[in-house]
């Protein structure tokens, strides 16, 4: 039981509830994110090695890279996070505090930030028994960083567009790169199909992967594929595998409350520019919002949580102004401007 009533509870701990619990604590607010995942940065976890351009003010940085930065931006207030904790519905009160019941118990909040992205990704897993505990060796579900696989063999099996694009960004630092997948042809982006085509990539189609092989019982030293019309079966040595199968979606949440949020195709939040949903209290933002000026970008994201965030402000707080003060100018700040300051001065 968790009884302490936070003025915002922030239900997804991606880029939108990151960049929310920002803004919340520059407004002031006590701020708790309840993440499902035993980490933080949604749905960027699914492209780390990524260079990504298109974030106001960043240069081309990896999501890796991106991954720490809107961490630490996020949790600049010091919220309380919570992790590997599933929120499973909501529900509100007579006393107007909505109740969120979760897999560890329940939590009490004035107001709610739904920031849940595309749900809860899960990868599907390789249909290999006892695959699981290669997990810390050899086998992955993503590519979190290129370097680990200069010069090895790679296995990768998948046929859509992000084993496709793994393979082409392996090729040229791996010393070899077999995809393989089941369908004959590969789904991903064409130019990028094109370029695996004229690769040292060696593509196996029409197979999957029947077997890890291990001589020593702590990583894959060879993966036994299996064609699927033919049955034949070929043994390749590698060094790493990589899997991408695609992701188990969990989007259950708000068809599971009581809530009646009023959806669209069954999914989004119906909301509106400023992130309100049908329940006042309750705001979205990020891929799980749409209104008719939705940005489906990592920046309109943060929009949606500044929003988001000032208009749960004045919910509680009616005489509050209806924005923040612009943070070069924010008594929140000041006094983390002067250690900041005090730490340039002492580099020079
Ligand atoms: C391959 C790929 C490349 C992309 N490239 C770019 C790009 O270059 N630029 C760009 O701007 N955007 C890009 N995007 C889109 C961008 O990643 C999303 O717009 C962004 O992640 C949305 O953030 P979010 O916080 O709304 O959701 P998410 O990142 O999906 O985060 C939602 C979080 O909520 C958690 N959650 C869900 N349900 C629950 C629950 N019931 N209980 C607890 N926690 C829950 C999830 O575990 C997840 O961590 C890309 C997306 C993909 C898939």
């Amino acid at each position: 039981m968790n009884e302490e009533v936070f003025d915002v509870t922030i239900i997804g701990g991606g880029p939108a509830g990151l960049y929310a619990a920002f803004y919340s604590g520059l407004r002031g607010m006590k701020t708790k994110i309840i993440e499902f995942q035993p980490f933080l940065g949604g749905k960027v976890h699914v492209y780390p090695e990524k260079m990504v351009w298109d974030v106001g003010g960043l240069l081309p940085t990896t999501g890796a890279n991106l991954i720490d930065q809107l961490v630490e931006q996020g949790l600049t207030f010091s919220p309380t996070v919570h992790l590997g904790e599933k929120v499973e519905s909501i529900s509100k009160h007579q006393d107007g505090l909505f109740r969120i019941d979760t897999t560890n118990g329940h939590h009490v909040s004035k107001t709610i930030i739904v920031a849940t992205g595309s749900g809860i990704l899960k990868p599907h897993k390789v249909e290999v028994s006892g695959a699981e505990r290669f997990e810390l060796s050899n086998l992955h579900y993503t590519v979190k960083s290129l370097e680990r696989f200069k010069g090895k063999r790679v296995l990768i099996s998948g046929g859509g567009n992000s084993a496709v694009d793994w393979a082409n960004a392996l090729e040229p630092i791996a010393e070899q790169v077999v995809l393989t997948y089941r369908k004959e042809e590969l789904g991903g982006h064409e130019a990028q199909v094109e370029k695996i085509k004229q690769s040292r990539v060696d593509c196996c189609p029409q197979s999957k992967v029947t077997d890890l092989i291990s001589h020593d019982g702590r990583s894959i030293q060879q993966v036994l594929l299996t064609h699927v019309e033919s049955g034949e079966t070929n043994v390749i040595d590698v060094d790493e595998v990589v899997i991408n199968h695609g992701y188990e979606q969990d989007t259950e949440l708000l068809r599971h409350s009581d809530l009646q949020v009023e959806m669209k195709d069954g999914f989004y939040v119906k909301g509106n520019s400023v992130s309100e949903s049908s329940v006042p209290g309750l705001y979205a933002a990020g891929d799980i919002l749409t209104h008719e000026g939705k940005v489906h970008l990592i920046a309109g994201a943060f929009q949606d949580a500044a929003n988001a965030v000032n208009r749960a402000k004045t919910y509680i707080d009616p005489n509050a102004t209806a924005t923040a003060m612009v943070s070069s100018h924010n008594e929140r700040l000041k006094e983390k401007n002067r250690q900041l300051i005090e730490e340039t001065m002492m580099k020079q």
